[in-house]
């Protein structure tokens, strides 16, 4: 039975213990989220954890819904009277595709780390966000993002705040994750990121996160993909979701478009939110 305290490498970061070690690592991690918008914490799970999440995505990767869709960095439609270099009129093809978090029971590994107190805890510190809570969609709250050879994800900013996610395999060639950081904090910069998507920006970095490595990413304002990626393995992420509001679920068309089906709460709590999740 895989336990918090076996798959989370706890003698690297004891999150669970209140006190200095954990204080240091929380300093660190605010400084980097405050620079640049983005966290790693290389090695959270352990060797035996990292297999334990293979050997469950694997198991169910046949229940990624696969919707191949364009989208452009904003997840809107075209719009025909802006110039056609506009970055809301450059439309990409990707080529992952979503596990739903009913795929994950309570004792699987990816839950068990969701639901570990000391996780929402030590997550919630490292943001220093005041309303902060488990994400109710039972389609969303835990998922895989897999993504087979082809565009990645292509260019885009989140919908939600900020994204954590748990690097499970990656593939045999790219699928790096690049991000430009604060591109459009105070407001689009549609210049600059216009230039990201040709190629031509100095701001782009690239994180090439390893099986174990837990990254936390303010999304909303840096632009980011996943890179190209190549050959026979699938790369699997992990996306552990909370929102800033108790019992918050997708919207339906959202839910449809991403995991191909809704459940009786998407139509119940339905408008009931305040922004518009991309998980
Ligand atoms: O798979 C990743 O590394 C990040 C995926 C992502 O950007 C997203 O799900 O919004
Ligand atoms: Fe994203």
């Amino acid at each position: 039975m895989d336990t918090p305290e076996t798959l989370i490498d706890l003698d690297r970061y004891p999150i669970h213990q209140m006190g200095g070690a954990r204080d240091d690592i929380l300093t660190r991690i605010r400084a980097d989220l405050g620079r640049d918008g983005c966290a790693v914490l290389k090695r959270f799970i352990t060797p035996e954890g990292i297999e334990a999440l293979k050997t469950q995505a694997d198991g169910v990767a046949d229940k990624a819904f696969r919707s191949f869709n364009r989208t452009n960095p904003y997840f809107t439609r075209d719009d025909p009277t802006l110039p056609a270099s506009d970055p809301r009129r450059r439309f990409f093809e990707r080529s992952n595709s979503f596990i739903p978090a009913d795929n994950f029971p309570p004792a699987s590994p990816l839950r068990a780390i969701y639901e570990y107190p000391a996780m929402s805890a030590f997550i919630q510190d490292c943001l220093e966000e005041e309303n902060f809570y488990p994400y109710a969609d039972p389609l969303a709250d835990v998922i895989i993002n897999a993504a087979d050879e082809g565009n990645g994800f292509p260019w885009h900013f989140d919908t939600n705040n900020f994204t954590v996610t748990i690097a499970i395999q990656n593939a045999d060639e790219g699928g790096a994750f690049e991000y430009a950081p604060n591109i459009r904090v105070g407001d689009e910069n549609f210049a600059e990121v216009e230039k990201v998507l040709d190629g031509t920006s100095d701001k782009v970095r690239t994180l090439v996160l390893e099986p174990g490595d837990l990254q936390i990413f303010r999304g909303r304002y840096s632009l980011h993909r996943v890179a190209p990626l190549r050959g026979k393995t699938p790369r699997y992420v992990g996306i552990l979701s909370y929102v800033e509001e108790p019992g918050m679920v997708g919207t339906p068309e959202r839910c449809q478009q991403l995991y191909g089906r809704t459940l009786p709460i998407h139509h119940e709590r339905a408008g009931q939110r305040a922004d518009a999740y991309l998980d």
